[in-house]
């Protein structure tokens, strides 16, 4: 007898427990084992990562507890040490034994805590003094039991210890198929744990990875990394396997080891169809060389010692072929962890299936195409997209054969900022789409850029512009700002299609070509708060020379003249009516203006025209600059200094602050007063900016600049400005973003309703649709609905369903108006959820539940019928 197995009493795998194996360990250590390089990595190392431990035990439990009947469920609870993930879920659970040793030496070090694994999937078992335990050993030379695979008890049948005691005895005999018949036996160079050590048998560490890398460099037949994946039996199947060089590499033409030349399977991709079907991709290949070793052997005579499942491999994410933009196939689709990045690109459903929303779960097709990406010519679908290509029957629905569109999530989410919570008596139908305010502005605005007039006397073109129409609200027109007269018109270009404003300057003439050439500056200028300047030319389309200036068009923009002085203007009466401009607005416009002429001054160029009837309203609080560039050209010969022109930018923009904080255009002329005035409706410090902006330091003649004066006058520049009012620029910043998400809100409410409408017009085209099969004959009657949307007929339901959509009444029988309820149950439709609704026929004699899932069936089904029918029709 050389040993004898001592099994512990309670290290069943219910209790094995993390403070078990520490238990352990530190027995071994007590025993002088510390130095072992295998028990040094299986105690610092954590091969799996929590939520693979967390998966195994819940999958491993779940399949104890049904094979051995145990009284009420185990909790897997997070100290629980770790438990093979590959085990299958309807195969029994391997158990693990630990107990002592008694090697049959007298000596007592050779009594030392061991494991002994019963019916494992690894081989690992201890050898001290490189002993087999002896029940094995006899085992392996005498038994002739039936495989492991054709192992499989009947659940529920015997309790828990006979269960317990059938396992141990069978797999004790299993351990003798196993072992000779697939391991490699050991060499006499193999590398076993030294003498007196214990091999643990963490497979990751010791044996498989050893095996798999020494197989790839020999061509050596052995169990993939894939192999992880499945249960032990699936070792038994090698030899069922077809030759690696037939099977299709899974790294795809990128493979590495191809490249190295050390790859052994098939590389030619040139069978591979078109469109990326191909038998190989169904389903998982097993035999894919998915594991690559962390390391490579040590030596060239290193030979395979030990076989098993890593359990590092068993969790280790699936192959994406590196480059390919393929996703990972989905795994099932119900499991719950938590996904990749969402891809909509990828967003390809089988037909007719709908699968349960998982939150976090990506949208991944339940099978895919793993091979067809990998030279990326595949086209992907953009799910999202509302026309699909090559959808020719379907001009305006969505294609539902092709793909579904990932619906199984509610629609209209709120993305805030949200209101206040309001009562559902407090809420309106406007609360569903955007405000009217916001509506009706667009919709101004939308009207305003296509206005024309029929019976306009401006030229029918200019240049590639025409139908032009004249923007000022007066015909008489004096020299102003430009030294011309000058006048705006609204025009469409005939290159693009779109809309511009077109400034004209009447009577100038071109003498000097660079003269013209200096816009090219101005349309280099991208500014949010400067009207966009696209070309200038001159020409005589008006009968006279004129110079015309290209500009983008505002629709319902207003200058800040005509907003903040006009009564004052046709009164001929200062302040009269004006209302006082928020002091915040106020930090707004100057922060515009002032972020305008920093990219105007950073070109080297100067605006020259900060002022009221040039500074145009375009929104609520929304400022730019127009009539850039205009005096550039007019004003070519006599220009003068860009640094004086700049400085000149800045005093205008404290003289239009001034004005509309003052209620006067004309306040500038008395600057104490106004600023008196200022400083009683705001705070001191609009008043010093304002009061910084409109006293430029003078600029005394060269020959007398002295220090002092040179830094004031350097001062005196927009980035000093800025600087000193930082706090309001981002203050205006904030303001923005906060405007930002509020739109983006108000886009979400109209996000679906391109989606519903197409619903609800697939519903009408659907609903009460007299027979589609037959042509009507005048015997038949034409406009008769078809049997099938009777009270006896299959399609009745779908009747009934639309009035529990639209004919909703209260229990007195009035019409309930519910936009909300109509809007959600179209949504839920669209979806084809799970939720069952129960349909009521009229009479209130018959009652139908049915899913949300089922509607859409029919649904779908009536309108291929039509889709069809109408097919066949012009085929005719
Ligand atoms: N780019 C534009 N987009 C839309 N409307 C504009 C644009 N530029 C000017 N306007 C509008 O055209 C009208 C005339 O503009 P203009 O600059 O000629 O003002 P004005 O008060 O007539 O000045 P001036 O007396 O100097 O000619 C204004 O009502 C203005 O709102």
């Amino acid at each position: 007898m050389p040993g004898q197995w001592e099994t512990f009493p309670d290290f069943s795998p219910r209790v094995l427990k993390r403070r078990d194996m520490k238990k352990m360990l530190h027995e071994l250590e007590a025993n002088g084992i510390t130095q072992d390089p295998e028990l040094t990595k299986f105690r610092t190392t954590a091969p799996w990562s929590r939520q693979a431990r967390t998966r195994a035990r819940t999958s491993w439990y779940s399949t104890f507890n049904r094979s051995c009947s145990l009284p009420g469920p185990i909790t897997p609870k997070r100290e629980d040490w770790k438990l093979p993930s590959t085990l299958p879920r309807i195969r029994p659970p391997k158990r693990v034994e630990f107990g002592i040793f008694h090697s049959s030496a007298s000596s007592p070090a050779a009594e030392v805590p061991v494991k002994r694994e019963v019916a494992s999937w690894s081989d690992a078992i201890c050898k001290p003094n490189q002993e087999e335990p002896p029940d094995l050993s006899e085992d392996n030379q005498t038994s002739d039991v039936a495989p492991e695979s054709t192992f499989q008890p009947e659940v529920g049948e015997q309790t828990r210890p006979e269960r317990r005691a059938e396992f141990a005895a069978k797999a004790h005999s299993l351990k003798a198929i196993q072992r000779p018949s697939i391991l490699p036996q050991p060499t006499s160079q193999e590398q076993v744990p030294p003498s007196g050590c214990l091999d643990f048998g963490n497979p990751s560490e010791t044996g498989l990875a050893r095996e798999s890398s020494d197989d790839m460099a020999a061509g050596f037949q052995r169990v993939s990394g894939d192999a992880r994946r499945y249960p032990s039996s699936s070792f038994t199947r090698t030899e069922n396997r077809p030759p690696m060089s037939t099977v299709l590499c899974r790294n795809g033409p990128q493979c590495r080891k191809f490249q190295e030349g050390t790859c052994n399977y098939n590389h030619d991709f040139s069978a591979i169809t078109a469109n990326g079907l191909n038998a190989q991709k169904k389903t998982l290949n097993v035999e894919s060389p998915a594991f690559t070793p962390a390391f490579t052997p040590k030596g060239g005579n290193a030979q395979p010692v030990k076989m098993g499942i890593s359990p590092k491999a068993a969790t280790a994410a699936a192959f994406t072929p590196r480059g390919s933009g393929s996703v990972t196939p989905a795994r099932n689709s119900h499991s719950k962890e938590p996904s990749a990045e969402f891809i909509p690109q990828q967003a390809l459903q089988a037909p007719q299936q709908f699968t349960e929303f998982v939150p976090g779960q990506s949208f991944v097709p339940q099978e895919q195409s793993g091979i067809a990406g990998l030279d990326g010519t595949q086209p992907q679908l953009n799910a999202y997209a509302h026309q699909t290509p090559g959808v020719g029957t379907q001009q305006f629905f969505q294609d539902t054969s092709s793909y579904k569109h990932p619906l199984n999530y509610h629609l209209y989410a709120s993305i805030g900022p949200r209101r206040e919570n309001l009562m559902a008596y407090q809420r309106s139908t406007s609360d569903l789409f955007i405000p009217d305010s916001l509506r009706e502005d667009l919709q101004r605005k939308a009207e305003a850029t296509l206005q024309t007039f029929a019976n306009s006397t401006l030229p029918q073109s200019v240049e590639y512009f025409h139908s032009l129409v004249a923007l000022d609200t007066s015909n008489q027109k004096g020299p102003s700002t430009f030294g011309y007269p000058s006048w705006v018109y609204k025009a469409t270009s005939s290159r693009d299609g779109h809309t511009y404003a077109l400034r004209r300057i009447e009577g100038f003439r071109l003498t000097n070509e660079a003269a013209i050439r200096t816009v090219q500056s101005w349309k280099r200028i991208s500014n949010g708060s400067l009207v966009q300047v696209h070309d200038a030319f001159t020409g005589r389309w008006f009968n006279d020379s004129s110079l015309i200036i290209v500009t983008d068009y505002h629709p319902m923009a207003q200058t800040v003249a005509e907003k903040n002085f006009a009564v004052a203007r046709h009164a001929g009466a200062n302040r009269a009516g004006q209302q006082i401009v928020p002091e915040n607005d106020l930090w707004s416009y100057i922060v515009q203006v002032a972020s305008a002429l920093k990219s105007i001054h950073e070109a080297g160029l100067a605006a020259q025209t900060v002022i009221p009837s040039k500074v145009l309203i375009t929104s609520k609080n929304r400022l730019r600059l127009s009539g850039c560039g205009v005096l550039d050209i007019v004003q070519y010969e006599q220009r003068k200094p860009v640094t004086e022109l700049q400085r000149i930018d800045l005093e205008n923009l404290g003289k239009l602050i001034l004005g509309i904080a003052a209620r006067n255009q004309t306040a500038h002329h008395n600057v104490p007063k106004a600023l008196e005035l200022v400083s009683r409706s705001y705070t001191e410090r609009l008043r010093a900016c304002i009061a910084w902006l409109v006293a430029p330091p003078p600029t005394p003649p060269d020959t007398q600049q002295d220090d002092v004066a040179t830094t004031q006058i350097s001062d005196y520049n927009i980035n000093m400005l800025l600087n000193n009012i930082a706090d309001k620029v981002i203050a205006a910043f904030d303001s923005t973003l906060h405007f930002e998400d509020e739109l983006t809100s108000h886009m979400m409410r109209e996000l679906e309703n391109g989606r519903l409408v197409r619903l609800l017009t697939k519903l009408n085209v659907i609903l009460g649709r007299p027979e589609t099969s037959t042509p009507p004959t005048a015997a038949a009657g034409n406009n008769q609905p078809s049997s099938a949307w009777s009270e006896t007929g299959e399609r009745y339901y779908l009747k009934l369903f639309r009035d529990y959509v639209f004919h909703q009444v209260d229990h007195e029988g009035r019409p309930v108006l519910d936009l909300g309820h109509i809007i959600t149950c179209l949504n839920k439709l669209d979806a084809g959820i799970d939720e069952k609704v129960q349909l009521m026929s009229r009479d209130e004699q018959n009652v139908f539940i049915v899913t949300y899932r089922e509607v859409k069936r029919g649904f779908e089904s009536a309108w291929a019928d039509v889709s069809k029918a109408s097919q066949a029709g012009g085929r005719r």
